[in-house]
């Protein structure tokens, strides 16, 4: 469903991303995780269509973000990791303009837009500027948007970063569940224990290489170790000494 074919990029001589090879497949909720730099946000922003890549391919339902970028963003939605939404409107002109930018049948626009705001418990502050609004509901807000034209793929930089337990919760579901009907969901994230709970594959990532792939009990079953936290600094050690000593 989501797939980096040999994806690179490079600033100047400094390499972010080395060929990079990842598919989450139908039905799979994907966590990327890697340490300060590693390459998570380079990755996901070449995915989106948001940071030309220097080489290889991203393709989302097999269509190819650059080469077709409109048809493919049709098919995924996307929440940065610091979402920009328009302080001047409301989340519900917000979320009417993005209607209109994924071409929704107006017929189907104000039952959505309800559902998605009652979702995320913001109908009470529908008709508020968003910049009244805190980082939370900024955040729940650009979530409802990024599913506003249920897309195959949902792709989410940081997705948990400052939210209360109930939005945690909320997206916690989200995350697990919307790779369902053969859907996926790729996340980038610094909470191990998140990854742990939710996701069926993680992905480490360290100086924009592939360090490992796998089920996270898999992982722990074939690295060592007794949670990911410490499968994390392992492996991101191991590879900072032979990077060392090279
Ligand atoms: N515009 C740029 N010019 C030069 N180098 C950059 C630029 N943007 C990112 N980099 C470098 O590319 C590497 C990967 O950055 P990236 O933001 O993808 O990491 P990350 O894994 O998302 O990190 P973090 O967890 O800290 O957000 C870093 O070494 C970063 O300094």
């Amino acid at each position: 469903m989501i797939r980096l074919e040999k994806l690179s990029k490079r600033y100047g001589k400094f390499v972010a991303l080395e060929a990079l090879d990842l598919e989450v497949l139908p039905g799979e909720t994907l966590a990327l995780l890697g340490p300060n730099g590693a390459g998570k946000s380079t990755t996901i922003k070449a995915l989106v269509g948001l940071l030309r890549p220097s080489g290889g391919r991203a393709l989302v339902n097999g269509v190819d973000v650059w080469k077709e970028p409109v048809r493919a963003k049709a098919q995924f939605g996307y929440v940065p990791d610091r979402p920009y939404l328009y302080g001047k409107l409301s989340g519900l002109e917000l979320l009417r303009f993005a209607a209109g930018v994924y071409r929704l049948p107006r017929s189907e626009t104000e039952q959505r837009i309800e559902e998605l705001l009652a979702g995320f418990r913001l109908e009470r502050f529908a008709s508020s500027l968003i910049e009244t609004y805190s980082h939370g509901m900024r955040q729940k807000l650009s979530l409802a948007m990024s599913l506003l034209h249920q897309p195959q793929a949902l792709i989410l930089d940081e997705p948990m970063v400052g939210l209360d337990p109930h939005a945690t919760r909320l997206v916690k579901d989200l995350l697990r569940d919307y790779s369902k009907n053969g859907r996926a969901v790729l996340y980038a994230t610094h909470q191990l224990h998140l990854a742990e709970q939710v996701a069926d594959r993680v992905a480490l990532v360290h100086r924009g290489r592939l360090l490992a792939l796998g089920a996270p009990k898999e992982l722990l079953r074939q690295h060592g170790g007794s949670d990911l936290e410490e499968f994390f600094l392992r492996l991101t050690e191991e590879a900072r000494d032979e990077a060392v000593s090279a």
